[in-house]
Formats: C-alpha cells, sequence, structure tokens
C-alpha cells in the first residue's frame, strides 16, 4: 500500500476543527440521489472501469462458517478474478483484485495461498464486528495477525466514543491500535450505520485520520446499514479536507452491501468527482465487498461474449 507515498503520521488532536465539522444532512443527500442514474463513466469504458474496480476489490469471506478450503478458493479467485479467456480477451493477463480480507483465524492460510502473488492479507481485528472485547485483548489480536502475515489491518472503532462525543478517547484507541499495526497499514472502521448522523460520520472521519489512520472504511459489513453514498460523500470531503489541512492522502473503503457492477461504476465516479484520480488506485481506494467480483465477471464476459452466464457460475469462494 501506499507504494512511494508517506504515510498518514497523523497530527494532534485539534478539538476545534473536530466541533467545527458539519454535515448538510439534505443537501448531501440530494447530491447522492443524483448520482447513480449519472452517465460519468461512458458505455465504451466500462469494461475498463469494471477491470479497475476488480483491482481495488478487498475479496473479503467474513463467515462463521470459514473454512481453510474456502478461503483457499477465494485466494485462487484473487489471482484470477476472471476467466483466463476473458481476460486475454481484454488484453489485462496479470488482473488481481486489491487484497483477500478474512478474520485472524484465516490469516495464515490465505498468506500460504496467496504466496508470491503480491496479494496482500487484510485481517479483521479488534473484536470484530463489535468492537467490545477487552481492550488490551484488541491489541494483542492485531499483533498476532501481523505476526501471522497480515500486512493490512481493518480495526473497527469503538462506537459509543462517536456516540458520547469523547473524541479524546477515540483518538487514544486509535493510535494504540495503529501503533500496534507497525508496518501494517490501518484501516479504521467506522461502522457508520451505527453513528446515528452525518455530523457524527464527519467527525470520527477526522477524529481517526488524526490519529494515523492509513484508509478510513464505513462498516463492517454487519451493521444494519453499511456503505452508502452519502455517508460516502461525507467521507471522501473529510479525506480531501484532510489533505488540504496536513499534505497527507488518507484512503477510503466503502464496505458491506456492494454487490453490483452498476454499483462499483457509481463510487468510482465519486471518486473521481471528489478525490480526482491519484485515489483511483489500490493504494488509496479498496471496496470491502464479498460478492461484487461475481457480477462485474459476468458483466465482462457479456462484453467479451454478448451472453450473459447465470450468476451461479460465478462463485466466490
Ligand atoms: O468488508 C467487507 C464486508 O464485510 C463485505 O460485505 P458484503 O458481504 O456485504 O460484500
Amino acid at each position: 500500500m501506499h507504494a512511494g507515498a508517506p504515510r498518514n503520521a497523523g497530527t494532534a488532536l485539534d478539538l476545534s476543527r473536530i466541533r467545527a465539522q458539519a454535515a448538510n444532512t439534505s443537501a448531501i443527500e440530494r447530491r447522492a440521489a443524483t448520482l447513480p442514474g449519472r452517465r460519468s463513466v461512458k458505455k465504451d469504458w466500462q469494461a475498463a472501469w469494471l477491470l479497475k474496480a476488480i483491482s481495488l476489490i478487498d475479496l473479503t469471506t467474513l463467515s462463521g462458517d470459514d473454512t481453510e478450503g474456502r478461503v483457499r478458493r477465494l485466494c485462487a479467485k484473487a489471482r484470477q478474478p476472471v476467466r483466463a479467456d476473458i481476460l486475454d480477451a481484454l488484453g489485462v493477463p496479470g488482473l488481481t483484485t486489491g487484497a483477500v480480507c478474512v478474520y485472524h483465524d484465516m490469516v495464515a492460510p490465505a498468506v500460504r495461498a496467496l504466496h508470491g502473488s503480491g496479494i496482500p492479507v487484510a485481517a479483521v481485528s479488534t473484536g470484530f464486528p463489535a468492537g467490545l472485547s477487552p481492550f488490551h485483548l484488541r491489541l494483542a489480536e492485531i499483533g498476532e495477525s501481523v505476526a501471522a502475515g497480515a500486512s493490512e489491518i481493518d480495526i473497527v472503532i469503538s462506537r459509543r466514543h462517536v456516540l458520547t462525543g469523547d473524541w479524546q478517547a477515540l483518538y487514544d484507541e486509535m493510535r494504540a491500535f495503529r501503533e500496534a499495526c507497525g508496518q501494517a497499514h490501518v484501516k479504521a472502521i467506522l461502522a457508520t450505520g451505527e453513528l446515528g448522523t452525518l455530523r457524527n460520520v464527519a467527525r470520527a472521519s477526522w477524529v481517526c485520520m488524526m490519529a494515523g489512520a492509513d484508509f478510513i472504511k464505513t462498516s463492517t459489513g454487519k451493521e444494519g446499514v453499511n456503505a452508502t453514498l452519502p455517508v460516502s460523500l461525507v467521507m471522501m470531503r473529510a479525506i480531501r479536507d484532510y489533505e488540504a489541512a496536513t499534505g497527507f492522502r488518507v484512503g477510503y473503503k466503502p464496505a458491506g452491501g456492494i454487490s453490483k457492477a452498476k454499483d462499483a461504476l457509481t463510487y468510482l465516479a465519486l471518486v473521481k468527482d471528489e478525490l480526482g484520480d491519484a485515489w483511483l488506485s489500490p493504494d488509496l481506494f479498496r471496496f470491502g465487498a464479498s460478492s461484487l467480483l461475481g457480477d462485474i465477471e459476468r458483466q465482462l464476459e457479456h462484453h467479451v461474449t454478448g451472453r450473459y452466464s447465470a450468476a451461479h457460475r460465478h462463485p466466490q469462494a
């Protein structure tokens, strides 16, 4: 991640800036509602954009019934996300997903299965998804996942720190998580569906960035509401403002419920509009998704062959 670019080192906690964050909910919702219909990604370029989307997926399995076999199949999919003849026809033989994302116990099998591919393994950590296990165990969990070979750690924040406005506690927690990650890059999951307001989303985004998050991520995929376009607008604008204030570029990861190719195109158009082309890279943008790849593969197959195949022909794992 961030090849060549400096990591976000964070800043001191600036409470006046946190408190100054506002979010005009109705304006944000109006803008978000116009996005899906827009043709920012032209038809002829859709295949190229879908290939780009694949390179930005954290291909994910986070289920209580995950097995090594499922994770091995997922990793094979990460190495070769689309049928070889389709990729050859599109002229991108070596395409892979951005990463594979799993629970701690599946890190070592994933690292083995991805050996030599250069594809990073991300672990969800810190008592995922609720983040309510003892703090020292959450820190230890990060250390164990890094030791097992995860080079990216997706942490969950304590939602109560946001809901009670305890920004210092959130900052200290995030700093400690970042430190426990060492060289591994850290994505801060805000669980936006549980934060109550878009203003809280903006404030939590800022606190996590000030505390050194490499990425901010919407959701675990387990909340009642996961990634949405309004939340994405708020988080992307926080990232843009943070870069303007500090010079550090923080990545963005919408996650949970993004399963259709057309939704991925909407997100990419939004990234381009709000953050610019620099963010259209795995260093600065990922989709957290378990079933998006299957739909993209189906659309690419249609693009190349003129035919759709049944969804069950594109299993994820
Ligand atoms: O971070 C990834 C999410 O857990 C995936 O959610 P999803 O299964 O709705 O795609």
